[in-house]
């Protein structure tokens, strides 16, 4: 199949995502991984990287749907996470067997069959715990659980079929680029990032509803199931259908749209957030989360993402207040340090000299 995607970035120059192939992922010889000391891990590029150029095609370690009354909604995914396009009712979409969730569907017999393992594994757990999750503690913390336990679905199906790839940390250890378990495992996110109290609402959910059980058979302790959470709270995607992070919108401006599903990505989530982006992405029919070079980036420049919609969040002080409550450090991007200067800068201005006092 040969597909071309266009990615407004402005009104004048469409960015074209070009022959969005079914090669599972795609990184760019150039974008390497290298370490911040403030940041921590970053992408950069080790050579010029034109305007347009796509630098990465990431394939979901796992994703859920978000949607609203799933049973009647043609948004809702494929849950064969070797698909995850959307499963129309109209094509004969087909639901969960065991009728554990409506969220649950496949596109085709095909999926349903060749994902049959890996839903096994969470089948137990969604009909039993869904319900009262949902009524309890509300949509937020259903999906948020949902996706771990989604990873740890997608983790045990590669048990089954590599169990060297999860546990062998000196083969890994030589790879360029961690792929599956390994990649999740070294994402970033500990306790000490979030308050008090949200850490101790999620050792309830825990204790509750993620440890290991018949329903749940993943093996991991206690200690390592809330680390998982907090890793994919930092490092999890929202899924929309327009790209996130063009600088120059069209008049007027265009957000991204509906979220439709949330992600777990091995590689997209290396990058780090500025407000001005050199990168905008998107993910493509199958979840695969892609980025495209927004403008030229130069060799050894680091490659950011936006975490959020930048025309929602436009000055200083309403990026900031988004950034330190919903992502949970203060942004060290190359706009807000330079901001941070500036404002500086003017109070010293304005303070009274010696003379004055
Ligand atoms: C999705 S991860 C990005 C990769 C991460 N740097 C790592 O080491 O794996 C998100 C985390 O990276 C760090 N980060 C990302 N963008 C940042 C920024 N603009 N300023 C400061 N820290 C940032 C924060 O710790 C954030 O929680």
């Amino acid at each position: 199949m040969s597909e071309v995607v266009y990615i407004t970035v402005d009104s004048s120059t469409p960015i074209r995502v070009d022959a969005i192939s079914q090669t599972p992922n795609w990184i760019h010889p150039h974008l390497i991984e290298s370490v911040d000391p403030i940041k921590g891990r970053q992408f950069r590029v080790s050579g010029l990287v034109l305007k347009g150029t796509r630098l990465l095609v990431d394939r979901p370690y796992a994703v859920i749907p978000v949607v609203d009354e799933p049973e009647s909604n043609d948004d809702l995914l494929c849950s064969n996470p070797a698909c995850n396009r959307r499963a129309i009712r109209q094509l004969g979409r087909l639901p969960c067997p065991k009728a554990c969730i409506p969220d649950v569907a496949w596109c085709s017999n095909t999926c349903q069959s060749t994902d049959e393992y890996r839903h096994e594994f969470e089948c137990t757990w969604l009909k039993r715990y869904a319900g009262p999750i949902r009524a309890k503690r509300g949509e937020y913390d259903f999906g948020m659980m949902w996706l771990i336990v989604r990873l740890l679905a997608t983790r045990h199906a590669e048990m089954r079929n590599s169990p060297a790839s999860v546990g062998n940390t000196a083969a890994l250890k030589a790879q360029l680029w961690k792929h599956g378990w390994a990649a999740i495992d070294s994402l970033c996110g500990s306790v000490d990032t979030w308050a008090h109290d949200q850490v101790r609402s999620w050792t309830l959910l825990v204790k509750k509803y993620l440890k290991h059980s018949l329903a749940l058979p993943h093996g991991l302790d206690a200690e390592r199931i809330l680390h998982l959470i907090c890793q994919e709270e930092a490092n999890s995607f929202g899924l929309y259908p327009r790209e996130t992070g063009a600088l120059q919108s069209p008049n007027p401006p265009v957000d991204r749209g509906e979220q439709f599903a949330a992600a777990v990505y091995p590689t997209a989530s290396i990058a780090n957030h500025s407000c001005v982006p050199n990168i905008v992405h998107k993910p493509d029919e199958m979840g695969r989360m892609v980025f495209v070079a927004s403008r030229d980036i130069l060799p050894g420049e680091e490659c950011c993402i936006s975490y959020f919609d930048l025309t929602q969040f436009a000055d200083r002080d309403s990026r900031r207040e988004h950034l330190r409550k919903s992502f949970k450090f203060p942004c060290q991007c190359q706009k807000c340090v330079s901001e941070e200067i500036t404002q500086e800068a003017t109070t010293l201005d304005e303070m009274p000299s010696i003379d004055e006092l």
